[in-house]
């Protein structure tokens, strides 16, 4: 049945075809050396001349690549141990879908006990923070070595099991957004098992590692560094919670598993997202109990609108029928699906991704107003949803068509009410 598809070429490519794809290969690498060299200097400035690259031999640390296969191995233990339950992934090309397996929030909770023992034998997590680097260019070299293998791999599988957005004939292309879909070994799936539990947990252990260095430094954690690693332990906590909802985004169903998300799941979330609690550690900010109120505040309503948002179209979608969604007005479309058009979805056509950005300027605001530098989540958070919101909205326009241009007459504005 899967030699009987035929080949579709990707023809509209994105990030600017293979030109882009390569600067981009240069570009993610280098700018999370930029931000972790910056944030080391006294100032943290980003209007400073960046210096020059430190020695290599500097950056290579054979310990801390080990740590890091250590940390994956164990993960990978946690995502096969006999535990949690068994979800289907959508109908893929040739008919079939994939099992899953659930099982991350207790893969995280274990993580969690150990590294709570970790600290209570008083294991020198703070080794993370002086070494930060070159963990960063550790965790670089096992991305890049994982997306070669896929690459590899993927020219051996059949065309059904090609990611639609990654079959453009152009190697270089492929291998930055990814050939194959699914790529598996065994029942083992590899992009799935990256894009929530190494580097999402991993996260949440560099920022407890952060907030050890500061003990160790100064006795007791800030109140800014404790804002900041519960918003974003609480973050990585509902993904994980919530695990069966990645099913379904474009990352799992269209994009295949290349450079870009091998990189962006284990370099890029744990090495930039963790980028406040690294700052806050060499520039501790004095944050007073009303701006504290206020940031938890903040942070309470973007979650309540992401959370609001995810949920009620998940509820929609696995059935329409739900007592929770049965109120909410619909537009039919020729697919048979309906599209939501009141409740959080009649505000702006992506309130998920609203409730994600308020979330993302709370956690920068424990950081003070006196750099840019931990800013960099938002700022870059921004223009990833911008993109993704247009990446969606052709899929959308696609799939859907005048339904579609009646729900954006509906609901005219993407992220921002009455701005975007
Ligand atoms: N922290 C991070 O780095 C990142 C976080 N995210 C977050 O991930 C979450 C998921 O985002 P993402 O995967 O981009 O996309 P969404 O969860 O927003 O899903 C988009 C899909 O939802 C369906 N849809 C759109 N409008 C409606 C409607 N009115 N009624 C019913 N269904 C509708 C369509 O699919 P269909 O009709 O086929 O069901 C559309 O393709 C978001 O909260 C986002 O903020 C995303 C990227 C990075
Ligand atoms: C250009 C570039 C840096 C590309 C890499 C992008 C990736 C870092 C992101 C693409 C989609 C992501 C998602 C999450 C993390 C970032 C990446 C991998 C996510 C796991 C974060 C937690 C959320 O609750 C989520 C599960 C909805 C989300 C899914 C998408």
């Amino acid at each position: 049945m899967a030699d009987k598809i035929k080949t579709t070429r990707t023809k509209e490519l994105e990030f600017g075809g293979s030109i882009g794809a390569l600067l981009m290969l240069i570009f993610l690498p280098g700018t999370v050396l930029y931000l972790l060299l910056t944030c080391n200097t006294a100032d943290a400035s980003v209007f400073q001349v960046p210096g020059p690259l430190p020695p290599l031999e500097t950056l290579w640390n054979p310990f801390a690549l080990t740590l890091l296969l250590g940390w994956m191995s164990l993960q990978a233990v946690l995502y096969m141990l006999p535990m949690g339950t068994i979800a289907e992934g959508i109908t893929l090309r040739d008919n079939s879908r994939l099992r899953y397996k659930i099982n991350a929030f207790y893969a995280f909770l274990v993580s969690a006990v150990l590294a709570g023992v970790a600290v209570t034998l008083r294991v020198p997590l703070s080794y993370v923070y002086d070494h930060f680097l070159e963990f960063a260019v550790a965790s670089g070299i096992i991305s890049l070595a994982l997306s070669i293998f896929l690459y590899i791999k993927s020219l051996a599988a059949p065309e059904s099991a090609l990611a639609p957005g990654g079959n453009s004939g152009n190697p270089l292309y492929d291998f930055f957004i990814g050939h194959e879909l699914n790529p598996r070994i065994g029942s083992f799936d590899l992009k799935y098992f990256c894009e929530l539990r190494p580097g999402l947990i991993g996260w949440c252990l560099i920022n407890l590692c952060f907030l050890m260095k500061d003990i160790e430094l100064r006795g007791s954690a800030s109140l800014s560094m404790i804002l900041v690693c519960g918003f974003q332990g609480l973050y990585v906590m509902d993904a994980l919670w919530h695990e069966e909802a990645i099913l379904t985004t474009m990352d799992i169903v269209h994009d295949g598993f290349g450079f870009m998300l091998a990189f962006g799941d284990l370099c890029w979330v744990p090495f930039t997202y963790s980028l406040q609690a690294y700052f806050l550690v060499r520039h501790p900010q004095e944050l007073s109990t009303l701006a504290a109120i206020g940031i938890v505040l903040l942070n309470a309503v973007g979650y309540i609108i992401f959370r609001g948002a995810n949920s009620q179209k998940n509820a929609f979608r696995r059935n329409p029928s739900d007592p929770s969604v049965t109120g909410l007005e619909t537009i039919p479309t020729a697919t048979g699906k309906k599209l939501l058009v009141s409740g959080w979805w009649g505000l702006v056509r992506h309130p998920n991704y609203l409730g994600d950005l308020i979330m993302a300027l709370a956690w920068s605001l424990p950081c003070g107003l006196g750099h840019i530098l931990p800013y960099f989540y938002v700022i870059y958070f921004t223009g990833l949803l911008i993109h993704r919101e247009a990446r969606d909205e052709h899929q959308c326009l696609k799939k859907y068509g005048l339904a579609w241009q009646e729900y954006c007459k509906r609901v005219p504005y993407r992220i921002f009410p009455y701005i975007y």
